[in-house]
């Protein structure tokens, strides 16, 4: 490996004499220990000893499915051992799917490291929003919904040579979309194939041949690799007309289980407690909890500030981090940072670190043993979170997480009887969410038969039509059920909501298309005010100041608009780091969550970069916005309700009541009628970011669903 790769590669090392001569020597020897460190801790892997063997099945096999301990090496080397192999040459692509985003980018990291490249050209990452690639990528980690965007537009995935689906046994809905996507590509793929599946030399022409043309295409047969720790292997193989199944033995280092001796009433409760029982009596190492939900996350984070307070200062060297999904990427990747010496790390994670995610430094795990799912009422169209016990899968997973640098314990928070009673795995998500969003993309992929659709198990029929109905409401599909043109084209090209898409075509339209760009960006992230318990009243009176009467979408714009003339005005600074500092500041003044806005920023960039490729007219209705609550109606339309005479709301698309939420604007005011985004059921049904709208203009604006009914 030539020098120069090794500086850039990125690596997380800092020398720690910087002055004179020496800097650069130090830096390189410090690089090299690393390197020979990580070198070693590859070749202990289990995996390691069957590499040759695992290359050789998957050239003989066009699906193999691989089933190997958590931290036996298959995320992280199976691809480089496939690169080794030659399953890239000419230019095929090997493509890593996960089911979750920090999975993604921080294995696609550790990777590139392994391979001492820079991140981003042999191994690099994609997910949405956020692309890490180049055209050197041979090695490439991305969500599993990410594949399926790529699949609209090359529906023979020929850049790819071999994809692995790994973290298979989570079952997501994009991943089971995929497998059946994918077992058809495959077939596809192999009926045009240019030779046998043992050969790998891509022929550039053959995969040059443009969509749509007539010529005969002809193309490397798609190796496909289904991989997990705790996969029903016989329900994959049978899946895959009997793919082959190899396991891979053996586990690095030792994970010692507890359980409770008793069930406990209070999972919070007893997840804090273990945490200082960890921390005061078990030796250094840093804790994992899992908790089910950001609410969760927040107030044991709060409980945990406030008892290591009442510690000796010794015992207070103990550093908080929250992991969910809606926390910015850069205050995710913070989590992974080591702890300063003599300091212990806490982290309190949803099941975003559950799969293939490894902590540096983590021995403890702690697992209440409870999830927060999706769930779906095809009755009443309603999609919520419920929170229910975990699967031994995911039991498995998440005491998978301790013993990856060492040996590890993990604290499950209930009795060993009720292990044994789990289900084995969980409910495949398909089965409980909502499914208009992959019916558009499926329908976007020609696959117009949604039913017929080869699932590894099949949805709800109900779900089916329901789903169906929304997207012929929404105009996204014809009364043949095939995907309209434009509209339903538009729709899926899109990496949205099929709500939030069809809101911005018909902005365009209401001459509102920046000021939604702007509602779909900050509704893309969650929680766009930071309040800290100590300042709620404060808060209130700043907040405010953002505030319009007519509802929270039009809030969220003026705080946009805020954030945008400050930053203009701050132009003059010309210095890069002080703006944002200025910003941050300005932010905290205002209550505003510094990483969400600028994460809303991006999305802002790119959905808008979407749109005009489109060819959408992009205008701004100023300061009147009348025409963005008329668009709001046409398109959340079935998102409207009616107040009660006690103040609740009937949703007037299923006769759902539900109250505003309290973080809403709008709560004290109660208007006659209004359009919501979401509607979230704890122990009573809340409908969140709320506008005002006027009832007549559902008739008008979406009378395939209202004129008939109150017409
Ligand atoms: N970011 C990292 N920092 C330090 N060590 C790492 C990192 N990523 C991986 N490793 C090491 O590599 C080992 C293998 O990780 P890998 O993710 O490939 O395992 P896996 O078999 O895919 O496990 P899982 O099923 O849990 O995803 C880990 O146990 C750990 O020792």
């Amino acid at each position: 490996m030539a020098t120069g790769d090794l500086f850039n590669s990125n690596h997380q090392l800092k020398p720690q004499f910087i002055n004179g001569d020496h800097k650069s020597d130090v830096f390189a020897r410090s690089l090299s220990l690393r390197r020979q460190k990580i070198a070693q801790q590859r070749r202990s892997l289990p995996i390691a000893s069957v590499e040759k063997r695992l290359v050789e099945e998957v050239r003989k096999n066009d699906t193999l499915i691989i089933v190997g301990e958590t931290g036996s090496g298959k995320t992280t080397q199976l691809p480089q051992y496939l690169y080794n192999g030659g399953f890239c040459q000419n230019g095929g692509m090997i493509g890593v799917t996960q089911p979750r985003r920090v999975a993604a980018v921080t294995v696609a990291k550790r990777v590139a490291e392994e391979c001492g490249v820079e991140l981003g050209q042999k191994v690099g990452y994609s997910i949405r929003f956020e692309d890490m690639t180049s055209i050197s990528t041979r090695i490439k980690y991305m969500t599993d919904g990410l594949l399926l965007r790529e699949a609209l537009l090359d529906p023979y995935l020929k850049r790819y040579s071999v994809i692995v689906v790994d973290e298979a046994h989570e079952r997501t809905v994009q991943t089971d979309v995929l497998l059946g996507l994918l077992k058809d590509v495959q077939k596809k793929r192999s009926q045009n194939s240019i030779g046998s599946s043992n050969n790998y030399d891509f022929v550039k022409d053959a995969n040059n041949v443009k969509e749509g043309s007539n010529e005969v295409r002809k193309f490397n047969p798609l190796k496909l690799i289904i991989m997990s720790a705790s996969l029903d292997a016989r329900g994959f193989s049978e899946y895959f007309g009997g793919a082959k199944a190899v396991h891979v033995l053996g586990r690095q280092f030792p994970v010692d289980i507890l359980y409770t001796a008793q069930p406990e009433t209070d999972c919070l409760d007893a997840a804090l407690v273990t945490i200082f029982q960890v921390h005061l009596e078990e030796g250094p190492g840093d804790i994992l909890v899992f908790l089910s939900g950001q609410e969760e996350i927040e107030s044991i984070e709060g409980l945990v500030r406030e008892n290591i307070k009442k510690l000796s200062e010794a015992n207070q060297k103990l550093l908080i981090f929250p992991l969910f999904s809606s926390l910015p990427s850069e205050k995710q990747m913070k989590v992974f940072t080591p702890a300063p010496l003599g300091f212990r790390k806490v982290i309190l994670a949803t099941n975003i670190a559950e799969t293939s995610v490894t902590i540096p430094g983590v021995k403890y795990v702690i697992d209440p043993g409870l999830v927060k799912v999706r769930s779906y009422s095809p009755d009443t169209g309603i999609e919520s979170l419920i929170v229910v016990k975990t699967s031994k899968a995911q039991a498995l997973q998440r005491s998978g997480r301790a013993g990856r640098e060492g040996s590890g314990k993990c604290f499950r928070l209930y009795p060993e009887s009720r292990f044994e009673g789990l289900d084995d795995s969980t409910v495949p998500e398909i089965k409980r969410c909502n499914l208009s969003n992959v019916i558009l993309q499926l329908s976007a992929l020609g696959v117009d038969d949604i039913i017929g659709f080869d699932f590894m198990e099949k949805p709800d029929r109900m779900a089916v039509i329901r789903s169906l109905e929304l997207l012929y409401l929404l105009g996204a599909l014809t009364d043949e059920k095939k995907l309209s043109d434009p509209i339903g084209r538009q729709m899926a090209s899109l990496p949205l909501e099929p709500n939030d898409s069809k809101a911005l075509i018909l902005a365009s339209q209401f001459d509102c298309l920046e000021e939604m760009l702007i509602v779909v960006s900050m509704l893309s992230v969650e929680s766009i005010f930071y309040v800290p318990r100590d300042k709620l009243e404060e808060s209130r009176i700043v907040i405010k100041s953002f505030s319009s009467p007519e509802g929270d979408h039009l809030t969220l714009v003026n705080v946009y608009r805020a954030s945008i003339e400050f930053l203009e005005k701050n132009k003059t600074e010309n210095n890069n780091e002080k703006v944002e500092k200025n910003l941050r500041k300005w932010c905290k003044d205002n209550f505003i969550n510094n990483r969400s806005l600028k994460h809303a920023r991006d999305i802002y960039k790119q959905i808008r970069e979407n749109v005009e490729r489109m060819g959408l007219k992009i205008c701004s209705c100023g300061d009147d916005m009348l025409q963005l609550r008329r668009c709001l109606a046409a398109s959340y339309f079935l998102n409207a309700a009616l107040k009660q005479p006690d103040g609740t709301y009937r949703v007037l698309a299923n006769g759902q009541i539900a109250e505003i939420h309290p973080n809403s604007g709008v709560r004290r005011t109660k208007p006659e009628c209004i359009i919501f985004y979401n509607l979230v059921q704890t122990t009573r049904n809340y409908v969140r970011n709320v506008t005002r709208i006027d009832y007549l203009w559902l008739a008008e604006l979406a009378p395939q669903c209202y004129a008939l009914k109150d017409g």
